[in-house]
C-alpha cells in the first residue's frame, strides 16, 4: 500500500548537506518555522484547489533512514562524518505540521503548509512536500476549471497512458476526482482511494473483429448492462452510429439498454448533434454521448457554445500532464528561527518585490462577511495574534491606502494541525468528504473570483503586525546593505 512507500531519500542532496553542516556546527536542534506557498495562480485562474496532504501524511509517517539508505549516503559523500550517519538511524519527524485541508480553495502567497520543527528535520522534508503539493494542487485546479465549464455533465479522467509516470497518474486521478471529476479509468487509483471507475473500449476491440457490427454485438453480449460503444473506428455517421443503434435496439428487445456511444475524432459538436438525432429517432433516448480527444476546458466550453449534445466528457492528456502549465511553482521558505528560546522572524529579500518573503510565525484566516456569507479576503496574522471581535481593518499590503473595515465577520482558520510533536493528530478524510468540502468552498466566493477568464483578484491581506514586521526587516536589510 502506498502509505508504506520508502521515500526518505526522495529529497535533494543539498538538504542532506545542510543537515550535515548543522550537525557539524551543533545547530541541528535549533527550531525554525517554514511555510510552503505559491506565488501565482496557474492557467490565469483566480484560485487554486489545495491537494497533496494525504500523501504528505503517509510520507512523514514512513520517514526513517534504512541501513541501505545510510550506506548509500556514505558512498555518495565521503565528507559525511560517521557520527552524522549514525545519527540518521534515529531520525524521525518529531515536529509540528499545520496544513490547509485538501479541497480548500487557496490563493497566492498565503501559507498552505507550515512546518515548525528542528531545522535538521525541516530541511529534509522540503523537497517531498513541495513535490506532492505542487503537482496535486496543479491537477486539482485544472480539474476544477474543466468541470466548471459544464457543471451538470459527467467527467471521466482518462489520463493514465499519457501521464508523467505512474505516481502522477494515480495521485493525479485522485486530485481530479476531489476537484469535480466523477470517475477515473485508473483501477489502481480507484482501489487505493475508493474512487468510482469507468471504462468503454478501444478502437483495437473493433479492429479485432471482421466487422464493426460483430464487435459491438460481442461487447454488449459480454457487458450488457454497461456498454458504451466507440463509434469512430471506420465512419462515425455511416457505420459506427447505425451499427450502435442496431445493437441498441437488439438490447432493448432483451429488456436491456445501450448505455452510451463514444465519439473520439472529427467535429465533436457536429457529430454529437447528428448522433443525438439518430439515437432519438431510433427511440434510444437514454443512450448517452461520450466524447474524448484531447479535450480541455477551452475546447469543452467551445463545444458547449456550438450546441454539442455531449453528456459525458473523457479527459486525459491535457488534464493529467497539466499541458498548458506544467508547474505550480510552490516554494518553501524560512519565516522564523529560534534565538535564545524565542522565535525571531526572518526575511528573504529579492529585487523582485513579488519574491520578498513575509516574515514571522504566522497563520491565515478566511474572513467571511456575516451579512453576505461570502469570503471577503484571506488575512495573514501572527500565530499568537488576537483578532478583533468585530471591525477588522483590511488594507492592501502594497497600495496600503486601499483599505476597508469589515464590521461583522467570521474568521476561519485555514491551517489545521496535522502533526504535533511528530504525532498524527488529524483524521484523514475520505476523498468523498474532500469532494463535499470543495463544493462548499465554491459557495463561499463571489463568481467574479471564480470565473475562468480574467477573474477578479481575491485579496490576501496582512495584519498590521505582520505588515510592520515585514517593513522593519526590509528597512534593516537595506540599512545593512548600505553600510
Ligand atoms: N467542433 C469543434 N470545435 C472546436 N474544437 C473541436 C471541435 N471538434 C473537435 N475539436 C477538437 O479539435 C482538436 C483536433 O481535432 P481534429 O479533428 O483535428 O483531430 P482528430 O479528429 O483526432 O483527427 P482525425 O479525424 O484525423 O483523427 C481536438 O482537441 C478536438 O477535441
Ligand atoms: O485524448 P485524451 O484527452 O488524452 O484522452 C484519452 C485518449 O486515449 C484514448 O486514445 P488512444 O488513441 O490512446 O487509444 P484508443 O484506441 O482507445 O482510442 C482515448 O480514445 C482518448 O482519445
Ligand atoms: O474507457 C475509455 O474509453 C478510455 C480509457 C482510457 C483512455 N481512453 C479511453
Amino acid at each position: 500500500m502506498r502509505r508504506n512507500e520508502d521515500l526518505t531519500l526522495h529529497t535533494d542532496k543539498y538538504q542532506i548537506n545542510m543537515m550535515y553542516a548543522h550537525w557539524k556546527n551543533g545547530t541541528a536542534n535549533k527550531r525554525c518555522v517554514f511555510e510552503a506557498f505559491y506565488r501565482k495562480n496557474p492557467f490565469g485562474n483566480g484560485y487554486a484547489v489545495f491537494a497533496g496532504l494525504e500523501r504528505i501524511v503517509y510520507y512523514l509517517q514512513q520517514l526513517k533512514f534504512t541501513d541501505a539508505d545510510i550506506n548509500y549516503l556514505r558512498q555518495q559523500e565521503e565528507q559525511y562524518d560517521e557520527g552524522f550517519l549514525q545519527e540518521l538511524h534515529a531520525f524521525r519527524f518529531t515536529g509540528n505540521l499545520a496544513c490547509v485541508e485538501e479541497g480548500t480553495i487557496v490563493f497566492p502567497r498565503e501559507p498552505l503548509i507550515r512546518v515548525e520543527a528542528r531545522i535538521f528535520e525541516a530541511h529534509l522534508i522540503e523537497t517531498a512536500l513541495l513535490n506532492f503539493m505542487n503537482y496535486q494542487t496543479l491537477i486539482a485546479t485544472k480539474a476544477a476549471r474543466i468541470k466548471q465549464v459544464a457543471p451538470e455533465d459527467y467527467f471521466l479522467e482518462f489520463g493514465t497512458r499519457r501521464a508523467q509516470e505512474s505516481d502522477a497518474a494515480i495521485w493525479g486521478a485522485r486530485a481530479a476526482y476531489l476537484a469535480g471529476f466523477d470517475a477515473t479509468s485508473n483501477l489502481l487509483s480507484g482501489k487505493y482511494f475508493d474512487i468510482p471507475t469507468k471504462g468503454t473500449h478501444a478502437h483495437s476491440w473493433v479492429q479485432s473483429f471482421e466487422s464493426e457490427e460483430e464487435a459491438f454485438r460481442m461487447f454488449t453480449e459480454a457487458l450488457p448492462d454497461q456498454s458504451t460503444l466507440l463509434v469512430d473506428t471506420y465512419d462515425t455517421l455511416k457505420s459506427g452510429i447505425p451499427n450502435a443503434i442496431k445493437i441498441g435496439l437488439e438490447l432493448k428487445k432483451k429488456g436491456k439498454a445501450l448505455k452510451g456511444i463514444r465519439l473520439d475524432s472529427g467535429d465533436l459538436a457536429y457529430l454529437s448533434i447528428k448522433a443525438r438525432a439518430m439515437l432519438d429517432e431510433a427511440g434510444l433516448t437514454d443512450t448517452v454521448i461520450v466524447a474524448s480527444n484531447d479535450l480541455d476546458e477551452d475546447v469543452i466550453s467551445e463545444l458547449k457554445s456550438q450546441g454539442a449534445r455531449i453528456n459525458v466528457w473523457g479527459v486525459g492528456t491535457q488534464l493529467i500532464t497539466s499541458a498548458e502549465q506544467p508547474a505550480l511553482g510552490g516554494v518553501y521558505k524560512l519565516v522564523a528561527r529560534e534565538e535564545d528560546g524565542v522565535y525571531v522572524p526572518t526575511i528573504k529579500i529579492s529585487g523582485n518585490v513579488e519574491k520578498v518573503t513575509t516574515p514571522g510565525f504566522k497563520t491565515v484566516y478566511r474572513i467571511i462577511n456575516q451579512e453576505s456569507g461570502k469570503a471577503e479576503a484571506d488575512y495573514i496574522a501572527m500565530e499568537d495574534e488576537m483578532l478583533p471581535e468585530k471591525d477588522l481593518y483590511l488594507f492592501d499590503p502594497v497600495d496600503t491606502y486601499k483599505s476597508k473595515t469589515i464590521h461583522s465577520f467570521k474568521a476561519q482558520k485555514l491551517l489545521i494541525s496535522i502533526f504535533e510533536n511528530g504525532k498524527l493528530v488529524y483524521k484523514l478524510p475520505h476523498v468523498e468528504e474532500i469532494k463535499v468540502h470543495f463544493k462548499q468552498q465554491k459557495q463561499l466566493f463571489w463568481p467574479e473570483h471564480m470565473r475562468k477568464l480574467n477573474p477578479q483578484t481575491y485579496f490576501v491581506d496582512l495584519s498590521e503586525q505582520v505588515w510592520s514586521t515585514k517593513m522593519e526587516l526590509l528597512k534593516a536589510a537595506s540599512f545593512k546593505q548600505k553600510k
